[in-house]
């Protein structure tokens, strides 16, 4: 099954906008195994088994494993995953961007060897640096567009003076996303929850593209905002998906032992929220 099927299927299955990330900090593991990078691999089983009928897709951010030399444990997960949750999809947030021969070596490595489903990109280095990705049927590549971080303006709102209308940077990456860069339906865009104003806009440009939206949770996105600004469905079904991510407010719900039920809770509550605003 292609990456959208995956992500449509998981929707209905767990009735879910919810995006679990997998970004684990030894520093801030529970009890005993605390500090401890060894435990990496259990720490994100135990979340993936808590959450995994709760959510659209599971996000691994390949720095917390690359950081501690962890792509042993990476890859251990991405087949727990594929075991315990095959319905769900894998979104490796890489956002690796490079001249085609190298962006090769890169889609080989989220795709072949990880076995993700899509892989986050940074679209700064133009369309042939994308291209590579798309040449693997049914990968899903999510671009960057409008980040959650607030230094995101200093690039993505200028505008550019040499495109019709002068859009911003990342209104032009939207279209581009929509239209002429997504030949296979491959591409996502990702949008920050901290500017939901930003989202709408950018469904507005690209109305039938998936939005990976990090940003609520601990970086203070509104949920609600959230989905009213980019999810979009009609009588015949949804048109605009929308993966809503939430990494440290759902792993670290808890510092004791109870930390994996801890996070079922608030993995709970956020995809109630997500769902309250779209009336599911
Ligand atoms: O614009 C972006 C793009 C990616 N991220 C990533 O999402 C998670 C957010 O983690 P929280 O703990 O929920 O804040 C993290 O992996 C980022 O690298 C983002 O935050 N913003």
């Amino acid at each position: 099954m292609d990456f959208i099927d995956m992500l449509r299927a998981a929707e209905r299955t767990n009735r879910s906008l919810l995006c679990v990330g997998l970004d684990p900090e030894p520093a801030r593991f529970p009890g005993a195994w605390k500090g401890d990078p060894s435990r990496i691999y259990e720490f994100c089983a135990a979340i993936v088994d808590a959450t995994q009928d709760l959510v659209i897709a599971f996000k691994p951010q390949i720095a917390y494993f690359a950081a501690y030399s962890a792509e042993a444990q990476l890859e251990k997960l991405m087949a727990h995953m594929r075991a315990v949750a095959p319905q769900v999809p894998v979104i490796l947030d890489a956002k690796r961007g490079d001249i085609g021969s190298t962006a090769e070596q890169y889609a080989k490595e989220a795709f072949v060897r990880y076995g993700a489903d899509a892989v986050t990109l940074s679209p700064f280095m133009g369309y042939d640096s994308v291209e590579p990705y798309l040449r693997h049927p049914g990968k899903g590549a999510i671009l960057l567009c409008r980040t959650s971080n607030p230094g995101g303006s200093d690039l993505q709102n200028r505008r550019l003076a040499d495109v019709d209308g002068q859009p911003r940077v990342y209104e032009h990456l939207a279209s581009l996303a929509q239209g002429d860069w997504n030949r296979n339906g491959q591409l996502g865009l990702v949008v920050g929850a901290t500017y939901p104003e930003e989202i709408a806009r950018v469904r507005e440009l690209a109305p039938t593209v998936p939005l990976l939206i990090p940003g609520v949770g601990a970086q203070g996105g509104d949920a609600r905002a959230t989905v009213q600004a980019g999810y979009r469905a009609d009588a015949n079904g949804i048109t605009g998906l929308v993966i809503v991510n939430s990494s440290r407010a759902v792993l670290y719900a808890s510092s004791g032992d109870d930390f994996a039920a801890a996070a079922r809770q608030a993995a709970l509550a956020t995809r109630d929220e997500l769902n309250a605003a779209r009336g599911a």
